[in-house]
């Protein structure tokens, strides 16, 4: 299939981010000027937050604007300061729980935002969008795994219907303005630097302090746990393989049919047991977990499993990392980045 010129101006919004870090540290290492754009929202530790945008500013090429996608005129001026090649929009309000509890965050980052980020793109017909979704828009879809041609109508959280809203919104654009745009659906990423409001990371600090972990649904649920590094490796494949008319179409693609627009899975093609992930925790950590089992919780799925062919099809690769190994990294960042 036809690729473009590799980016040489790539902006990526949520750089302080979890995924945005990693991402924005990849594209710097390949010599990429990269521009982030980072609310620094205190979700959860802004402290986090700044660690990883300073790391980034030690690189040469990255520079950063600290401002709410929301805001209005924010990101079109630090967009047209900018001019990028391509666009990565993976800021966005996270979190299947807090949605029940803060549903105007979700509207705000994820509807507004990415609003803000299509016209910005739009005005400056950048070569390549690419945004940020997720595997909660199958939502109670049964048929595993889950592939990007099935029928995703079924959300089961707020949060993952703004993610649906985002992802139908850039076909809009996508068909109107001839805009090419990507859209990544995520499996449960995890790795060093990750977010304290996952069960990574609250699992791995509550066995090392001892306390007990909250397990739901009693352990039994399965998540298509997907190595961060392995992930933003997928997006930078993905970033030259622009979506255009049915020439640029593989085998099994969701190419849409009225616009280079399509969407694709990122996962590791596994399915893990909340249980062997606890036990992956418990490997590494040398400790046992105490386990606080619990009923399932609100607008939560019980399993995730990622159909990963689209990607191997377009890009030559899919995410490799295990559990084991995923966590065993995990572990060692924690360990070190709070000296425990
Ligand atoms: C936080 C927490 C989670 N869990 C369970 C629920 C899930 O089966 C599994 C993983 O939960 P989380 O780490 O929160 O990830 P998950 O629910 O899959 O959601 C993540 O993955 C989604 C899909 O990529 C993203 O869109 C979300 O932003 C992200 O938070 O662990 C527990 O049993 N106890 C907990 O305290």
């Amino acid at each position: 299939m036809p690729v473009s010129a590799p980016p040489t101006r790539v902006l990526v919004t949520g750089s302080a981010g979890f995924i945005g870090f990693h991402l924005a540290r990849l594209l710097l290492a390949e010599g990429i000027t990269v521009h982030g754009f980072d609310g620094m929202t205190d979700y959860y530790d802004v402290g986090l937050k700044r660690d990883r945008h300073a790391l980034l500013a030690a690189q040469p090429g990255f520079s950063a604007t600290e401002a709410l996608l929301e805001a209005d005129g924010a990101f079109d001026a630090a967009a047209r300061a900018f001019a990028p090649d391509v666009i990565v929009h993976l800021a966005a309000q996270a979190g299947v729980r807090y949605s029940i509890e803060n549903p105007r965050a979700y509207i705000d980052a994820n509807i507004v935002g990415t609003f803000n980020v299509l016209e910005a793109a739009r005005a400056l017909n950048v070569d390549h969008l690419m945004i940020a979704s997720t595997s909660s828009v199958y939502g109670a879809n049964t048929q595993m795994p889950y592939a990007e041609s099935h029928k995703a109508d079924t959300q089961m959280s707020f949060y993952a219907a703004t993610k649906k809203a985002g992802e139908a919104m850039g076909h809009a654009y996508a068909h109107i303005h001839k805009l090419p745009v990507t859209m990544f659906r995520f499996f449960t990423v995890y790795g060093p630097w990750g977010r304290p409001d996952m069960a990574p990371y609250k699992f791995t600090n509550a066995i090392l302090n001892g306390d007990p972990i909250d397990v739901y649904n009693h352990g039994n649920m399965f998540r298509d746990f997907t190595y961060v590094e392995d992930l933003v490796r997928a997006i930078r494949l993905l970033m030259d393989a622009v979506p255009g008319g049915p020439e640029t179409a593989v085998p099994g693609d969701s190419l849409s049919p009225v616009a280079p627009y399509r969407v694709v899975n990122i996962g590791n093609s596994d399915k893990v047991r909340l249980t062997d992930f606890i036990a992956a925790i418990e490997a590494a950590t040398g400790l046992q977990a105490t386990r606080n089992l619990m009923d399932i919780q609100p607008g939560d799925v019980p399993a995730t499993w990622a159909d990963a062919s689209l990607l191997q099809a377009l890009t030559g690769y899919r995410p490799e990392t295990d559990i084991t190994d995923g966590m065993a990294a995990f572990v060692a960042w924690f360990r070190d980045y709070y000296g425990r």
